[in-house]
């Protein structure tokens, strides 16, 4: 849907990704603090004190940033910085001679991690720049032990790092694919597909903010069926239903790309006419008073007509706030059906 609308639905998704990486890098930073804590506790113990130094550095830097992110406006770089200390950290830990060789399993976590945090595009550049280095490393760390730098060890640890790569990257397509159509859903009026109120009032806030700022203006149709209640009493629900399809199509029909149909609610619908005047506007709305006039729903043999009031309201002149505009569209829709119904008005007086 329109260019607008879906700026606004990207934004609104933004945050969204934004909070729900924040609340796993939480428990990923609470992860890292108690195991790096226990791997220095156990290091130190053993006398390995460079790693267990380092490891208690990460302990501490988790245990900040933990502190730190909640009042950062933007997490990306600390994600980053995190995965860096982290995976230096194991950089450290594989080069040092006592260490077991398994030290080299954790580097399967950096794909998980960087894919969860980053997302896939730059989650997958960055799996694959930290891989590359870890397999150089473990190549230099054992070029002497031929029992582990045979074709057969090698390509365990190079296949099983692409294949978590692979299957974290194709989980979190799906999940995107998901995302997307759950936030679709959300944003859609399900019956005639148009935009829902929820998404509309999104898109006022936005458009009325947008419009403060560059002093462009824009006006709103509100738009009510006339006598909508009669034809589901002798039609049934169904026909209702129908004609409310019918309406949601001659919106799509009539108006521009730019503008933005939503249906309000029952037999409501309200539309956003951006860089639209009230003269404008008029000429709109009796475009679609006229299709809609003119585009009867067919049921059993016979035409049943819909007619529309319609009323409008235009920024800044009739309101400043969306409340404000909302109000005077109702106004000039109330006095539509006061004077007779399948009419325009864009004058009322409040
Ligand atoms: N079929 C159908 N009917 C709906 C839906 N939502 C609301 N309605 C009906 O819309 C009707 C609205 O009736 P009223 O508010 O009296 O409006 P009206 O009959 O159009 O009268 P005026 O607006 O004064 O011309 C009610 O009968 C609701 O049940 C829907 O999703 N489907």
């Amino acid at each position: 849907m329109k260019e607008r609308s879906e700026q606004v639905q990207h934004s609104s998704r933004r945050s969204s990704i934004e909070a729900q990486r924040r609340a796993l890098l939480h428990w990923l930073l609470l992860l890292t603090a108690a195991f790096t804590l226990g791997f220095s506790l156990v290091n130190l113990s053993r006398g390995i004190l460079f790693v267990a130094a380092i490891e208690l550095f990460v302990t501490v830097f988790a245990f900040a940033l933990l502190f730190v992110i909640p009042r950062s406006r933007n997490i990306q770089v600390w994600s980053f910085l995190y995965l860096l200390v982290l995976f230096s950290m194991l950089v450290v830990a594989l080069l040092t001679p006592n260490l077991s060789d398994k030290v080299f399993v954790w580097f399967y976590l950096i794909p998980v991690l960087a894919l969860f945090i980053h997302g896939r595009t730059l989650g997958l550049a960055l799996s694959l720049v930290y891989l590359a280095v870890a397999w150089l490393l473990y190549y230099y760390r054992y070029y002497d032990a031929p029992e582990l730098l045979d074709v057969v060890g090698l390509t365990n640890v190079v296949a099983c790092s692409l294949v978590l790569t692979g299957g974290v990257y194709a989980y979190e397509y799906s999940r995107e694919q998901a995302e997307d159509r759950l936030h679709r859903m959300a944003s859609t009026d399900s019956l005639t597909g148009l935009a829902n109120r929820k998404h509309l009032r999104e898109l006022l806030d936005y458009t009325v903010e947008e419009c403060h700022r560059t002093k462009a203006g824009f006006s709103i149709l509100g738009m009510d069926l006339d006598y909508f209640k009669s034809v589901n009493d002798r039609y049934g629900h169904d026909v209702g239903d129908q004609v409310l399809q019918q309406v949601g199509s001659v919106l799509e029909q009539r108006l521009r790309q730019a503008d933005v149909p939503a249906r309000w609610g029952g037999e409501e619908f309200m539309v956003l006419l951006p860089g639209t005047d009230r003269e404008g506007a008029s000429r709109v709305a009796e475009n679609v008073r006229e299709t809609l006039a003119a585009s009867p729903v067919r049921v059993n043999g016979e035409d049943l007509s819909i007619t529309t009031s319609i009323g409008i309201a235009e920024f800044p002149e009739d309101g400043n706030t969306v409340r404000e505009l909302l109000i005077a569209a109702d106004n000039c829709l109330y006095e539509a059906k006061c004077r007779g119904r399948d009419r325009v008005v864009n004058d009322a007086v409040s």
